[in-house]
């Protein structure tokens, strides 16, 4: 798509539930695009390769026209095939200088930083246009999740880049990580878990405003 600084750099970075069925994936996320989100991130850890394939190609036509940037989950070599906008990279998903030389200069590129400044400071170095920390509270999605400490968020801001912060987050205890420093909130299950997920939606990007 287009440069990467025409993106916003805050508010709320929504990921994709499990969801096997590719026609009833996008029904969930659309009324969610609707309602506010900043970015994307396809993320299905229990979907086939063609499945993975499917639905993140359903995603970006969806996204497209709502200028909305979908970031590829593990997997930078599906987000070249398919021309998505950038890749989230954890522990065990490869290098970021691989997927930067494959996905191009804008590309948005993220890396995993759980509570580990010093590897912040090395994805920072090799080219991370965002630095993810977590999981901040128990997280339903990813109960066994490496725990993040508050105190990281305002340190990050040093290293300049929008620092994201994820792992059961929700429309209560969001306020807390934008006050500490957090640029993006990553959410799942308080989205897709909630009643009324485009109300949720709201909710968290409120958070945005009432915290300084
Ligand atoms: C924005 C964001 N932050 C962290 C993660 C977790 O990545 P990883 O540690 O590779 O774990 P999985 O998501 O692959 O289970 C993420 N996906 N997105
Ligand atoms: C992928 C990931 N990494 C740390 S926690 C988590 C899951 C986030 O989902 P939820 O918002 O439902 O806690
Ligand atoms: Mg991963």
């Amino acid at each position: 798509m287009n440069q990467r600084s025409a993106w916003p750099s805050r508010g709320l970075y929504l990921l994709t539930p499990d969801e096997p069925d590719t026609a009833r994936l996008l029904a969930r996320v659309a009324p969610a695009l609707e309602a506010g989100v900043a970015w994307l991130q396809y993320r299905n850890k229990a979907a086939s390769t063609i499945l993975r394939r499917e639905q993140a190609a359903a995603l970006l036509a969806l996204c497209r026209p709502l200028d909305v940037p979908v970031i590829i989950n593990d997997d930078w070599r599906l987000a070249a095939d398919l021309g998505a906008d950038g890749a989230h990279l954890g522990a065990e998903d490869g290098e970021l200088q691989q997927a930067r030389a494959a996905l191009g200069e804008y590309a948005l590129l993220g890396a995993s930083c759980y509570n580990d400044f010093a590897r912040a400071e090395r994805a920072a170095e090799q080219g991370a246009d965002y630095l993810a920390f977590g999981a901040f509270f128990a997280s339903g999605t990813k109960p066994l999740a490496r725990r993040a400490d508050l105190s990281l968020l305002p340190r990050a801001r040093a290293l300049g880049r929008p620092v994201v912060a994820i792992g059961g987050i929700s429309p209560d205890n969001a306020p807390l990580l934008v006050a500490a420093g957090a640029d993006l909130l990553a959410v799942i299950g308080a989205v897709f878990d909630a009643a009324d997920p485009a109300a949720a939606v709201r909710a968290l990007n409120d958070s945005f405003r009432t915290s300084a």
